[in-house]
């Protein structure tokens, strides 16, 4: 179905952006089709699942399927959205900073977070959009005038992004032959979760100076969307002598990833892989970085521990034990945890995710 010349344009540029260098380690992301995935192609299933336990991070390339090519145009929009969200003074943008009340959607400034046990600072802004407020799920929330005019874009890119987070998720269930629906029915759209959109801006860092913008992590949800057009991702492969190395954004397509819940409904089967945002590369560290996240969540209340229905999950080790957390609780501890703001002693072990599961080494 897709034609070469086809194939060649999604490995192209993108329009108007520096070209992102030939000659730095990239990440070998298995690039999976919308279109074979919603044709229920068994061979991308199983390819699906290998990224899933590998990994824990594909490409998709969303420009061959009707519904991907829409949910590429509502990023287009709110790509646009994000750059003059930013725009806002940054008065304006701490009014709906919400973390005092120990939530995390809103606004987060440029340094409010930890990137490091040395204490250095971030060095990107966040706007979290909650998809239940969009959605008329929950009461909506402050926001900007913007953002208010914004809600049919909002609401459509969370849309189209939770359809694709739902379609990977019944793929999974199926390969992992857990009783229909197990996954999907722990992440229904109209129910209460963290789900939400988030715009990211990283400005150009002086020459002399680039540091990490954003501290290396794992994802707290389920499954994450990601939009990106300039470089600076960077994953962490398993293994113990593993070197960081970047994810090339490739135009037409989302970076896909597992958060720490799949960890835990699987008992480790699934991935989520560690990663962190750096200054883009070669020419483009000139530029603003922008990205688009939508985040899946498992709903609030949902235990995070491994889902029994399955054979492919591993058993329970002897005297392994799981801790009794939700999704709501794990995700403000996880979030929040790092903001020397809102924390008098910050404790790493104590917000970290499912690292040391990711990395697979053996102690
Ligand atoms: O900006 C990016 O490319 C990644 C952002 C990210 O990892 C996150 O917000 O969790
Ligand atoms: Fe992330």
């Amino acid at each position: 179905m897709q034609s070469h010349s086809n194939q060649k344009d999604t490995l192209s540029n993108f329009p108007g952006i520096p070209p992102f260098p030939d000659d730095v380690p990239t990440a070998p992301l298995l690039r999976l089709s919308s279109g074979k995935l919603l044709a229920s192609d068994p061979a991308e299933y199983e390819r699906l699942f290998q990224a899933c336990t590998d990994l824990g991070f594909f490409y998709l390339d969303l420009s061959d399927s009707q519904q991907g090519m829409s949910l590429l145009d509502d990023a287009d929009n709110l790509f646009k959205v994000g750059e003059r969200l930013f725009e806002l003074s940054l008065e304006e943008k701490k009014k709906y900073d919400f973390s005092a009340q120990k939530s995390y959607f809103g606004y987060k400034a440029q340094g409010a977070a930890l990137v490091d046990k040395q204490g250095n600072l971030d060095r990107n802004e966040f706007y979290n959009v909650s998809k239940d407020d969009i959605l008329g799920v929950s009461d909506p929330l402050p926001a900007p005038e913007l953002l208010t005019q914004s809600r049919a874009e909002l609401g459509s890119f969370m849309r189209g992004s939770h359809a694709i987070v739902t379609l990977i998720l019944n793929i999974l269930n199926d390969q992992l032959a857990l009783p229909k629906d197990t996954l999907s029915n722990l992440h229904r759209r109209q129910a209460v979760s963290g789900d939400m959109v988030r715009f990211v801006k990283a400005p150009p860092q002086p020459a002399d100076d680039r540091r990490t913008a954003l501290g290396q992590h794992t994802d707290f949800g389920s499954v994450t969307v990601l939009f990106n057009r300039l470089g600076g991702l960077q994953v962490l492969p398993p293994g113990e002598d593993a070197e960081w190395l970047y994810v090339r954004p490739l135009p037409g397509h989302a970076i896909v990833n597992l958060g720490d819940a799949m960890v835990k409904f699987t008992n480790g089967l699934f991935r989520s892989n560690i990663h962190r945002v750096e200054s883009p590369p070669g020419l483009q560290a000139e530029s603003t970085r922008y990205s688009l996240v939508y985040f899946a969540r498992p709903e609030d209340s949902v235990l995070l521990r491994r889902l029994e229905g399955s054979e492919q999950i591993p058993a329970m080790e002897d005297g392994q034990t799981e801790e009794e957390i939700n999704s709501k609780d794990w995700i403000i501890r996880r979030a929040l945890g790092r903001r020397p703001d809102l924390v008098s002693e910050i404790d790493f072990e104590k917000s970290a995710g499912t690292e040391q599961i990711s990395r697979r080494i053996k102690v």
